[in-house]
Order: structure tokens, then sequence, then C-alpha cells
């Protein structure tokens, strides 16, 4: 039993192929963006309330389509096959086990039904989400929501912040462009007209996302938005929430940090519906931090996969279990029962007289 990420993430760097270590670990272009997501939350503080009676707490949370037990997600990544050979069977099975949100990606290793049924053995009332790309021909879009519904999730993310793939430049130096034999993108090998590519386009506007709306019940999330006027269109919209994002800082290396972009959608958004987001969550105080400015929720990427890697389904249990505990006890620390009972002004940037 490894008792810290940090030792999680060297047992996996160990035991991963390096080229697959660095698709994994790697961010976009000099990887500003995914050194920022962590070095963000290094620059804020928090000031804690006292006397506030809260030795019993409660950190269930609900979402979109979800009654979570914690305010916990695991953000969508691909090929969890890399990782370890239960893959994301592995990941959910964790998941659902630790009462947080799935949100399982279209480029996954197994099925979308494989992998929700994978949840519901653990527990029938696990929650999982399904995360596409919008797809250039509307027929493969269908057929992927298609699949997701019949798969039993309750939500839909749709990814926007990749018009395009990032310029991953460890990839590139690695000569990483394709799954090795045996694995496959699994959710698109049964399409109409058979297998596909996964494939971006710069051609989507809102009006694309429209028609999506209209092709399905289930609650749309969009993620990767970090602008606010984006963040009110997605509102005006009619989607049922938003993560904001980075992308881990594999897309637009210029772009800001999560936390830093968080505040200003928070305050557009003024609840109307849940803003959650992910990047850089490495602590229990950093998800305390992200839900004081306003998240209702924090998502985990790379510490995921470190967990999987390491130890698949019990170090995957072991990262969300470390992330709960320490965030139920910073919580205590601050003076607060639930995640809704903390407030922006617990927040300072480090160094302040506060
Ligand atoms: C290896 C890897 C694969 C990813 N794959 C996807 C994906 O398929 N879809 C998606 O929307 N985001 C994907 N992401 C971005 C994550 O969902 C998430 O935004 C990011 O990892 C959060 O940052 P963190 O890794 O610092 O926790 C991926 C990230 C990584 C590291
Ligand atoms: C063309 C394969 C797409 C995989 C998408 C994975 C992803 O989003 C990532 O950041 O990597």
């Amino acid at each position: 039993m490894i008792d810290s990420l940090a030792g999680l993430h060297e047992r996996a760097r160990q035991r991963l192929d390096p080229v697959h270590y660095d698709f994994f670990a790697g961010g976009a272009g000099a990887e500003v963006a995914l050194a920022e997501n962590e070095r963000a939350f290094g620059r804020l503080a928090l000031r804690p309330r006292v006397l506030r009676g809260n030795d019993i707490r409660d950190l269930r949370t609900t979402l979109p389509g979800a009654r979570a037990a914690v305010p916990i997600f695991v953000s969508p990544t691909a090929f969890h096959r890399l990782a370890h050979p239960d893959g994301e069977l592995a990941t959910a099975r964790a998941t659902a086990a630790a009462g947080a949100v799935l949100i399982s990606s279209m480029a996954a290793t197994v099925a979308i039904g494989e992998v929700a049924a994978a949840a519901r053995a653990v527990d029938p009332a696990a929650a999982v989400w399904f995360q596409l790309y919008l797809q250039r021909d509307p027929a493969v879009t269908e057929h992927l929501v298609r699949h997701a519904e019949a798969a039993g999730c309750s939500a839909l993310v749709i990814t926007v912040d990749s018009p395009v793939f990032g310029h991953r430049e460890r990839d590139q130096h690695n000569g990483f462009h394709d799954l090795p034999a045996g694995l496959t993108t699994a959710n698109m090998q049964d399409l109409p007209g058979g297998p596909r590519e996964i494939d971006m386009s710069a051609a989507f506007t809102w009006a694309h996302l429209a028609r999506l709306r209209a092709l399905t019940r289930l609650p749309l999330l969009l993620k990767g938005i970090l602008h606010p006027a984006d963040a009110r269109l997605a509102v005006e919209a009619g989607l049922d929430g938003i993560i904001v994002s980075n992308h881990g800082g594999r897309q637009l290396d210029a772009a800001p940090a999560g936390i830093e972009a968080l505040p200003p959608i928070v305050s557009t958004v003024d609840g109307e519906i849940p803003v959650l987001l992910d990047g850089g969550v490495r602590r229990g105080s950093d998800a305390v931090i992200a839900l004081a400015l306003g998240a209702t929720a924090i998502g985990l990427g790379r510490p995921v996969l470190w967990g999987l890697a390491a130890a698949g389904e019990s170090g995957v249990r072991q990262v969300l279990e470390l992330i709960r505990a320490e965030l139920d006890h910073v919580l205590t620390l601050c003076g607060a029962s639930r995640p809704a009972e903390l407030t922006p002004d617990l927040v300072v940037p480090r160094g302040c007289r506060c």
C-alpha cells in the first residue's frame, strides 16, 4: 500500500513503457498550461473559519444525472489499457466503489456498454457519463449517443476545446501515433460503415450543439470552457452543466489554469447550472479551494491513470480514497460540514495580508 499520490505516480512511471508514460504525463507545446494547473493552486491559500461545530460532515453532491457520495469525478482520459490490462473496467469498478462519477472517454479501450456494466456490478446506482467529441459525420455522433444511452449513461459530456488535436511534443519526439496491436478505440469499432478514426473538426458551432440537444434527452455538459462568455452561451443553449478545464494542458498551451478561469465563470453562470472543474487537482486542499471558488465537483485525470498503472483497480481506489480523505480533513480544518458551506472568502492569494 502506497500512502501518497506522489508514490503512486512514481510506481506508475517505473511500470509504464516510457513512451506511454509520456503520452499520459505530457502536455502541449512547452507544457506551460500543464505546469500552471498545479502551480496556480500553490498561489492560493485557505483562510479557515473556526468554532463551527462541524464534527459531522457530509460530502454528498448532486450533479446532472448523478447523486455522488463525494464531489469528485474521474475526468475522461484515453487508452486505459495502456496503463493496465483491465483498463477502463478497473477504473469503472474503483470509481463506483468510491461513489464518484466516472466520465468514460470515447477514446476508451473498452466499449461504453462494458464500462457501465462493470460500474453497475459494483453499485447499481453508479453514475457513468460518456464523453465525446462531435464527429464530422453526424451519423457517427448519433451512433455514439445511442450507444451511451443503451449503456445506461446518465449524462453526455461534449469536449469542445479540441477543434484540432494539441501539439504534443513528447509524442512527436517518441513517434507515438497509434495504439499497439491488440488495443483499439473500442467505441469506434461498431459504427455504420465499420471502424472509424476519431475525427476532430474546427467547423463546429453552437448550431451543431443545438442539433445534439435535440437528439437526446440525456443531460448535456460542455467540457473545456475557459471564457465566461462561452459559459453564458452554454447556459442560454440549455446545457445542464459545464466543466472548466484546459484539458490537462494538452490543447492550448497558452491557456490559463482551470482554477484561474473558474471565478469569472462561476460569477457569470450565477448558479443557473453546475460548474465543474478539472486540471492540477492533486490534494484535498486543491479540491477545497476549487469548491470554495464555486465548483460543484472536481475532476481527476492523471492521478487516476497513475493509480491504474501502479496497481490496477486497487490503485485507482487508493487515489480516490486519498483525495476523499484529504478533502474531508481540509473541510474540517476550514470549519465546514458540507462542500456547499465553502465560500469564496476562504480563498486568498498566498502571501497576501489577510
Ligand atoms: C492521457 C490523457 C488523456 C486524455 N483524454 C481525454 C479524452 O479522451 N477526452 C477529454 O475530454 N479529455 C481528455 N483528457 C483531459 C482530461 O479529461 C482532463 O481534462 C485533464 O486530464 C485534467 O487534468 P489533470 O490530468 O491535471 O487532472 C486527457 C488527459 C490525459 C492526461
Ligand atoms: C485521435 C485520438 C483522440 C484521443 C483523444 C485523447 C485526448 O483527448 C487526449 O488529450 O489525449
